[in-house]
């Protein structure tokens, strides 16, 4: 079943059009990269997806079921967001449990001292963590809270940002890990951006790769890891990650 269908997606700002017709699809329990150039319209299409752009053209649906520009509760709790920079995602005063008490609180869910130190152990961190404040935090430590928190709503669909790209490279195959064995242990569907190669042949089943606003193409990891490409964009990402190899 596709979990995630965009059908000619289209979007401008001021004008200026950014997204031209992308149509894709992502199966349930499926881990779908998005790799392009900056500016190709990645993240675009991740916050049209995630409510925070309303003027888009096109369709979408998810689980079956059409979105609208509106974002609803039901939305946000089936689909959440973890961005790429931890630090900036978390408030600087919010112990973890506030931050994990918040999305709980709007969406009027109980046990609320369960589920926290529940998503907790989830994401490989003690109750202990509970009182920390994001300056107590390592960066690897903060996306886990990070991903907690998009977590406890038990979605069945997370939106990544470049979820490693902030961190230490030690740290960035922890996280990779942890998504890993989260998609597998509950069943959840990725849609992630990236720019790294190396991340998408690590997580992702299939890649989409966008140039200027489109889908140049879409690969599995197979076929990215044997070279098999045909876009002159996904061409040029693989030049351009041999030469800094
Ligand atoms: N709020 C906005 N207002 C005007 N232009 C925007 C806005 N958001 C994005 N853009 C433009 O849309 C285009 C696509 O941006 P987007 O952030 O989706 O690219 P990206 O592929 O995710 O890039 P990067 O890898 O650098 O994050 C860019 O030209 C960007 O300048």
């Amino acid at each position: 079943m596709a979990m995630i269908q965009i059908q000619d997606l289209s979007l401008s700002f001021a004008g200026v059009p950014v997204l031209h017709g992308v149509n894709l699809t992502v199966r349930e329990g499926e881990a779908f990269g998005l790799l392009g150039e900056s500016g190709s319209g990645k993240t675009t299409v991740l916050r049209c997806l995630a409510g925070q752009y309303h003027h888009w053209r096109g369709q979408i649906q998810v689980a079956g079921e059409a979105l609208t520009h509106r974002l609803t509760l039901a939305r946000c709790r089936h689909m959440q967001m973890v961005f790429q920079d931890p630090y900036g995602s978390l408030h600087p005063r919010h112990s973890v449990a506030t931050a994990l008490t918040e999305p709980l609180h709007i969406h009027r869910l109980g046990d609320v001292d369960g589920r926290i130190d529940r998503v907790l152990t989830q994401v490989g961190l003690s109750p202990a963590f509970r009182e920390r404040l994001p300056h107590q935090l390592s960066g690897g430590q903060r996306q886990r809270v990070a991903i907690a928190r998009a977590l406890i709503l038990e979605p069945r669909v997370l939106l990544l940002d470049e979820p490693t790209s902030a961190l230490d490279v030690s740290v960035q195959a922890e996280i990779l890990n942890l998504l890993a064995s989260l998609r597998e242990r509950h069943g959840l569907t990725y849609l992630m951006v990236t720019h790294d190669l190396g991340v998408v042949a690590h997580l992702c089943d299939r890649i989409g790769v966008m140039a200027a606003g489109r889908l140049a193409e879409v690969l599995s990891r197979d076929q990215l890891r044997a070279g098999q490409v045909q876009a002159p964009a996904t061409r040029a990402l693989l030049d351009a990650c041999a030469e800094t190899a």
